[in-house]
């Protein structure tokens, strides 16, 4: 094994999830077969005992790790965390880290493994979660497993389609905006047996802040329904008062933090001149520096918020409770 110069880049992390059958596997292969010269970590999950997903997997090569017998995001939350380690202490040859979850898991508990390790967040970075959504399923997965499925929807960075070939154009359309209904944050592409033109799956840069300042300029203050799971986007041009806004995300976090699966958004605080980037994974947070406010244009923040009953005249409230008051004095 030889050993990688890992000082400068982070290796990218793909969290592949999706429900029960919609295509997780497929896609694995998929990817493995479309980068030959990508050397591949995989970390497997599976529900049963006996794990055959690994049996699957065509050419990976030995970086294969499975856990099984539990699902990462829960029961094997730690089990996730000691094979992290390993990675970056044992097994070094590798050039991106792919994770499929199973059918059920709740991704934000899978990606919340990459924010709360300070080893574990030296060296790898997030670059996405794909959800695979079989297009021929989604409205009664929906019905009958509604959370865990929403849940995976409303968490991803890129819906994929899939099993277009099962269902006609107006249907995919109208499953397109079912999908963009929970989670109008994603960008949506349709394909079959995991078959994605036009987008390179590999490099989607969803956690860097030029991804999410441009992503959340698209935001429009919309209500948008999916049984319990809504998203609440805002936008102010008064700028926030730093320590405010960040000791109400910290109490909220902690104490609601089971109901919120993402907040993105870009921010003005009235103490700093270029954009702040925030975004959270369950109960952990970042804010990081952005670009430099555009001259021409007043300064002014969006943020969205993704969960479940959520109630937006709260969060307004609260919201508008962190704005800087010598804004308003000045006006
Ligand atoms: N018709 C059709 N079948 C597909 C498509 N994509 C995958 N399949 C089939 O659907 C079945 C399930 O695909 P997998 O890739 O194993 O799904 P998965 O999400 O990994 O399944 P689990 O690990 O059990 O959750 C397999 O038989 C695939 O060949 C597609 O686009 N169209």
């Amino acid at each position: 094994m030889t050993t990688k110069d890992h000082t400068h880049a982070k290796t990218p992390v793909t969290i592949i999830t999706g429900f029960l059958g919609a295509g997780k596997t497929t896609l694995l292969n998929r990817l493995i077969a479309q980068h030959p010269q990508t050397k591949f970590a995989i970390i497997e999950n599976e529900f049963g005992k006996v794990p055959i997903d690994h049996e699957l997997v065509v050419g990976a090569g030995d970086g294969i790790f499975e856990l099984a017998n539990g699902c990462i995001c829960c029961t094997l939350n730690v089990e996730l965390g000691k094979v992290l380690r390993h990675l970056v202490d044992k097994f070094q040859d590798f050039d991106h880290l792919i994770i499929e979850t199973t059918g059920v898991a709740d991704p934000a508990g899978v990606a919340a493994a990459f924010v709360s390790d300070m080893k574990v967040q030296n060296r790898f970075e997030l670059d996405s979660t794909l959800c695979l959504v079989d297009a021929a399923h989604l409205e009664a997965t929906l019905a009958s497993n509604d959370d865990v499925a929403a849940q995976q929807i409303a968490f991803a960075d890129v819906l994929l389609l899939n099993k277009a070939d099962q269902v006609s154009e107006t249907q995919l359309s109208q499953i397109q905006q079912t999908a963009n209904q929970i989670n109008p944050y994603a960008q949506v592409v349709a394909g079959a047996f995991a078959q994605f033109e036009g987008i390179d799956l590999l490099t989607i840069k969803a956690h860097q802040t030029a991804t999410i300042e441009q992503k959340t300029q698209q935001i429009r203050p919309l209500l948008h329904h999916h049984a319990q799971l809504v998203s609440h986007s805002f936008s102010f041009d008064a700028p926030f008062d730093e320590d405010k806004f960040k000791m109400w995300i910290y109490q909220l976090l902690h104490v609601q933090s089971k109901g919120i699966y993402r907040i993105k958004g870009v921010l003005h605080f009235a103490n700093k001149e270029k954009k702040v980037v925030f975004q959270s994974v369950k109960n952990q947070f970042v804010f990081e520096e952005g670009s430099t406010w555009d001259e021409n244009q007043t300064p002014t923040s969006k943020i969205v918020f993704i969960g479940n009953s959520l109630n937006e005249k709260i969060l307004q409230r609260r919201l508008n409770s962190c704005l800087d008051k010598s804004y308003f004095a000045k006006i």
